[in-house]
């Protein structure tokens, strides 16, 4: 028999639909590569009239040039957005320059929890990845506030912390990013956790390449990876690798590829976590998150997961009474 979810995608078969809420710098480059890939029809839905629907002509304006037949619309309005087979969610502030990701929440908590209930009343049946910041907390606010199962909810950050990873090693060793294989785990905040003994150049630990130093090097340049953008930029945050790694995750789902990918997933006892997204490796699919891989972890790693959990339930808690009063 077919997966569920295949059965919807095959419904709509000729126009699979991808909702984007959030049309600003990730959004608009997430709508721009799932369109330019040819995975899906885009909906772009913003709170500001005007900036989606123009976005969606420009991005429509491309598509003889790019060779595509995908359709983009740009909108204010939750019912165009119906029956997505995926809604990202990436309507939220960015941060400036000198604060941390933590600082958006009260902020960013009102906006995810509006979205969503927006999002979801048009399309109940979605797998929805959030992306706005702090990511963690924000997912863990649009699981509470959709109602969802938890396979059907995931958070984007992993993908993206991997990627840093792997490029720096990249540039140390002089090698292609292409044949090297990262892992960072945990939240996305500067507890996260990357994992040299999991990271690998063609199947050679990068503990075998480099020594201590550099290697802790990396790790905490990969830590700092957002806020570095953020200082070099002034205004805004990374938007170009952030929207490639939600993208990869679309493909994922819509293509049902079984990729194993580290995401924000709801834990109940792995990795000895209850109650609470963050960072592991998932196994990604037509289902969203069709099972949690637990890799082995060395005592003083898992000690890391596990600050990186407390640091999140923390600022959950934090979230769910700044909504209550607010
Ligand atoms: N998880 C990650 O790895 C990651 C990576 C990059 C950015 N982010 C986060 O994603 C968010 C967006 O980043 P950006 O660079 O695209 O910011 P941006 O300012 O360019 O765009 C945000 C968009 O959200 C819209 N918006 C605000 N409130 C809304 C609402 N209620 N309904 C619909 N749209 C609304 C704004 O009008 C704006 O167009 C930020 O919170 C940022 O920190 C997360
Ligand atoms: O750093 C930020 O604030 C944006 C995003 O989370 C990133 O890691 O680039």
């Amino acid at each position: 028999m077919l997966p569920l979810c295949t059965l919807n995608i095959m419904a709509s078969c000729t126009q699979v639909r991808v909702s984007v809420i959030g049309a600003g710098n990730v959004g608009s480059s997430l709508a721009q590569r799932l369109a330019e890939k040819d995975l899906a029809d885009v909906v772009l839905l913003d709170v500001l009239s005007g900036r989606p629907q123009g976005l969606a002509l420009d991005l429509m304006e491309a598509r003889g040039v790019e060779r595509h037949n995908r359709e983009i619309i740009g909108t204010t309005d939750y019912a165009d957005t119906a029956n997505s087979s995926v809604v990202v969610i990436t309507a939220g502030v960015p941060r400036k320059p000198g604060i941390s990701r933590d600082d958006l929440l009260l902020t960013n908590a009102k906006i995810v929890r509006d979205t969503v209930k927006g999002a979801i009343a048009h399309s109940p049946n979605a797998v929805f990845i959030i992306v706005t910041n702090p990511l963690d907390v924000m997912t863990y606010l649009a699981w509470k506030t959709s109602g969802l199962p938890t396979h059907q909810i995931m958070g984007m950050a992993g993908v993206l912390d991997s990627a840093r990873f792997q490029t720096f090693i990249a540039m140390e060793l002089n090698i292609s990013a292409s044949d090297i294989h990262a892992t960072v785990l945990g939240g996305h905040g500067d507890l996260m956790v990357p994992l040299p003994r999991y990271s690998t150049v063609s199947g050679i630990p990068i503990t075998e390449l480099m020594d201590q130093a550099t290697c802790d090097r990396l790790i905490q340049r990969t830590r700092n990876g957002g806020a570095e953008i953020v200082e070099l930029m002034q205004t805004g945050s990374a938007f170009f690798a952030p929207a490639s790694s939600a993208s990869l995750m679309v493909e994922a789902i819509l293509h049902n590829q079984s990729r194993l990918l580290p995401v924000a997933a709801y834990l109940q006892g792995e990795y000895g976590l209850e109650d609470v997204f963050i960072g592991v490796p998932c196994r990604i699919g037509c289902q969203g998150i069709e099972s949690i891989l637990e890799m082995k972890l060395t005592d003083s790693e898992r000690a890391a997961l596990h600050r990186s959990a407390q640091s999140v339930r923390e600022n959950v808690d934090r979230a769910m009474k700044l909504l209550e009063n607010a």
